[in-house]
């Protein structure tokens, strides 16, 4: 079984000045998933792996590129066990630089699927998560952007054309035949405190061993309308991985005048890249080959 991983790293207008610092990010997330791939390590084990390189790279503004209307950092974050159909997840969640983890943990170590604010923060606490203060989230950067653009629907508006995201993503198929995904961000900027959006909802990302693995990035809210995951899970059915990603990010586009991008792999290895964007990073390492770019794939 040929194990497979893909990355991205948000899709919206990346500036050429932050175009090989974006692809230089997601090529070493992927590389980094890969290799405990390649070890005989689980999808799951790889996507989480991958998504915390990305969280932990400033280039990804990892978790600060996202300050909501009282100035604020809140994470949502999103994992899932192709295997199982187990998840967990977290939303809204503040000081802390790993929210894959987090969701993970929710998965493994409690009855639930997701914790929210207070909970998920409690929850951390308890599980001996190390908080760290907002402002080593946040930088200086995003918070002239902030007091600038003072307004949800700007960020909205300019189709994902200002630094207003900061989403990462992974997908995986491993040497069991098992995939996963996992997606964290700090969703759009000037959103209403409290705010949840597609990417730690069973929408955003889904895995299934019996369909394939996929995770969003885009408009929450469009993303949400559509089911966008399932959507393309759905269309694969019946056309290739390229085909039913495309056909799904148009139909958003159409119906609910969307945009975004996706990453996903199917259960015998077909993978693809696509997104509705000006840009988006990504990155796919398969047969020890690495595949990267800001271009559709
Ligand atoms: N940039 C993003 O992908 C944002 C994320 N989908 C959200 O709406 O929260």
């Amino acid at each position: 079984m040929s194990v497979v991983l893909v990355v991205h790293g948000g899709a919206w207008a990346i500036p050429d000045e932050l175009a090989k610092a974006s692809v230089d990010g997601v090529k070493t997330a992927a590389r980094e998933g890969f290799s405990v791939l390649k070890r005989g390590g689980s999808a799951l084990d790889a996507v989480e792996v991958a998504v915390r390189s990305m969280e932990d790279n400033t280039v990804f503004n990892a978790h600060g590129g996202t300050l909501n209307t009282d100035g604020e950092v809140e994470l949502d974050a999103f994992i899932m066990d192709g295997q199982t159909l187990a998840s967990g997840a977290v939303s809204s969640v503040k000081n802390i630089a790993n929210p894959v983890s987090l969701a993970r943990a929710v998965m493994e170590k409690t009855s639930h699927m997701m914790l929210t604010s207070r909970g998920a923060n409690l929850f951390a606490e308890s599980i001996g998560t190390a908080m760290i203060p907002t402002e080593t989230l946040v930088t200086e950067y995003e918070r002239k952007e902030w007091k600038k653009h003072k307004d949800y629907m700007t960020g909205v508006m300019e189709d994902f054309s200002t630094r207003a995201h900061d989403t990462v993503g992974a997908v995986a198929l491993d040497s069991a035949g098992n995939v996963a995904c996992a997606t964290s961000t700090g969703g759009i900027r000037n959103k209403m405190v409290g705010r949840v959006g597609d990417s730690p909802i069973i929408c955003g990302g889904y895995a299934d061993n019996f369909s394939g693995a996929v995770s969003c990035t885009g408009h929450g809210e469009s993303i949400l309308k559509v089911t966008l995951a399932r959507l393309i899970l759905s269309k694969m059915e019946q056309k290739s991985v390229t085909e039913a990603l495309q056909m799904s990010l148009q139909h958003m586009g159409d119906r609910v005048q969307g945009a975004g991008g996706a990453i996903v792999v199917s259960p015998s290895g077909h993978w693809a890249a696509t997104f509705t964007t000006e840009r988006m990073a990504w990155a796919a390492v398969e047969h020890d080959v690495l595949w990267y770019g800001l271009e559709p794939l």
